[in-house]
Order: structure tokens, then sequence, then C-alpha cells
């Protein structure tokens, strides 16, 4: 079978993006390993299927799968890249969308200079919701990691999120602690291990350690928990620029029980197709 894709990206962190609005695409967790190779596939962090609403009230539905073959339930970047895929696509002439994810229904937004502004909805920040097996609803929590005591928040986006200051994120143990907080026995469902220098009150500077994904070049969601975390901290005041290594997004939030507003790029890079066995 010949299935046709789009390559897109928001900020380098970057996608296979499928159009199942017409008919059903079977992904196996093998075919989505498969598309997500850089070297016998195609190369993405992370998978996006769109397909049509489950009920009357959303326009879209769209799934999200890690290069790892696991379904997820939330993406920033790959919001965006939605918004764009299907007005490129002609699906919609719609600029404000409801779309579901399996955490839920976000509303992202196609603004006149071509950015998407994203209403992620409201984190969550009780530790049960994560899961985050700690007891305790603090802010910063320690967690053993190795040698290390490393004092985190914990962060749902709808998806899962660590996240720790560090004073030079350049200097930061992405590649050996990201692993290990990705797989901490604290997070059952595993997390997304987001490493945060503070510039100032309204600017990081982030990386992070995708589940399902290793290091990418942006997480959107990773940057929403990260503002969310460096308020509920008191080192930042929203907005917030956040930068990343592969560009900048800029985050609203006012605080608990309010929804992150995350705006930035999306860009479709090119239409193929792929035999699939
Ligand atoms: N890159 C994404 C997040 C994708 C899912 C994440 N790896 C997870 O497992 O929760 C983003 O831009 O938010």
């Amino acid at each position: 079978m010949r299935l046709p894709f789009s390559k897109m990206h928001g900020l380098g962190n970057d996608f296979v993006v499928l159009d199942a609005t017409a008919a059903p695409i079977e992904l196996t967790a093998e075919r989505v390993r498969f598309l997500a190779d850089r070297h016998f596939g195609v190369g993405c962090d992370q998978l996006l299927v769109v397909e049509p609403a489950s009920r009357p009230d959303v326009d879209f539905r769209y799934r999200i799968f890690n290069a790892d073959g696991g379904e997820v339930e939330q993406c920033g970047n790959g919001a965006r890249c939605f918004v764009r895929f299907v007005h490129d696509k002609g699906l919609t002439d719609k600029t404000a969308i409801r779309v579901e994810t399996r955490s839920g229904i976000i509303e992202p937004r196609l603004e006149a200079d071509g950015s998407v502004t994203v209403d992620m909805g409201v984190p969550e920040l009780e530790p049960a919701r994560i899961p985050f097996d700690s007891g305790s609803d603090a802010v910063v929590q320690p967690l053993q990691v190795g040698d290390t005591m490393v004092p985190i928040t914990a962060v749902s986006m709808g998806n899962p999120h660590a996240v720790q200051v560090v004073a030079d994120v350049d200097a930061a143990p992405v590649a050996t602690q990201g692993p290990a907080i990705e797989s901490h026995p604290r997070f059952p469902a595993r997390v997304n291990a987001g490493f945060m220098e503070v510039v100032d009150a309204h600017t990081i500077r982030l990386r992070v350690y995708e589940r399902g994904a290793g290091e990418t070049l942006a997480c959107g969601t990773g940057a929403c928990a990260a503002v969310v975390a460096g308020v509920l901290r008191g080192l930042l005041e929203s907005p917030v620029r956040v930068h990343t290594r592969g560009g900048e997004l800029s985050i609203a939030w006012q605080g608990r029980g309010t929804p992150v507003m995350m705006t930035g790029p999306a860009v479709r890079v090119f239409d193929a197709e792929i035999e699939l066995d």
C-alpha cells in the first residue's frame, strides 16, 4: 500500500502527518516505528493522524504517536502543525478550530501572520494525575536520580512533565538524567523531562528529553509545563518567551485554574508517499 504523508515541523520538532479523514489508516506500533525511523523510514519525533471528529461540537480528532510507537495524550508543536495541515489540505477554512485529543479538546487558532495560537487547556498540578507517586502536592518535590537529588515540579499538560531549574541549559545533563527521569519508578506512565534556565522573569531557555522520542529541538507542551512550573515557583511572570534549540515560543499563563496559551510557527516541509507492507 502507498501511504501519502506530509513532513512538518514546529521549531524543528518534526512530524509525519497522515490524513485519515476520508478513510481510516491501519496503524500498528511497528508501522509507527518504521515511519519514524530516520535511517530506514521517513524520520520524525512524532507521527500525527488527522481523523474525523467523533462528536458534533468539534471539527476533527487528532492522534499522536511517539517515535517509539506509543500513543500519547498531547503534543503542543503537533497541535500547531495540525492546524497548518488541515488548512493546506483544504480540509477546513475555519481559522478557529476545536479538536479532540486523547486528553480532551483543545482550541487552536490560525493567526493572520501564519503562526498558530493554541489554548492548551488548564494544567493539572495534582501529582496523582501525572501520575506522580509522591503523596504530596508541593510545587517542588525531591526526585532521587542516581546519586543526585533533583528538585522537580510535576505538571500535566494532558501529558506528564517533570521540570527542573538549571543554571546553564547548555551544560545540563539532558543526555544522562533525561532517560533516568523519563523511566523513573515515581512516574509509572513515564514522563517528559524538562531542563529550564531562567534568564529573567519573562524569558527562559529550555531543553526537553521527551518520553518516547529522546531530546527534541523543541517541545510545545514542555514549554507550557516549564512556564507553569516557573510561575508557581515565583520565578516567572506571564507572558514568557521560551528559547529552544529549534526556535522561540511565546507562552502565557495567568495562574491556577486558567488555560495555558501557546503561540508559535508551524511549517509543512514537503508531501510524499511511502510504500508500506
Ligand atoms: N513534542 C511534543 C510532545 C510529544 C509527546 C511527548 N513526547 C509525550 O510522550 O508526552 C510537544 O510539542 O508537546
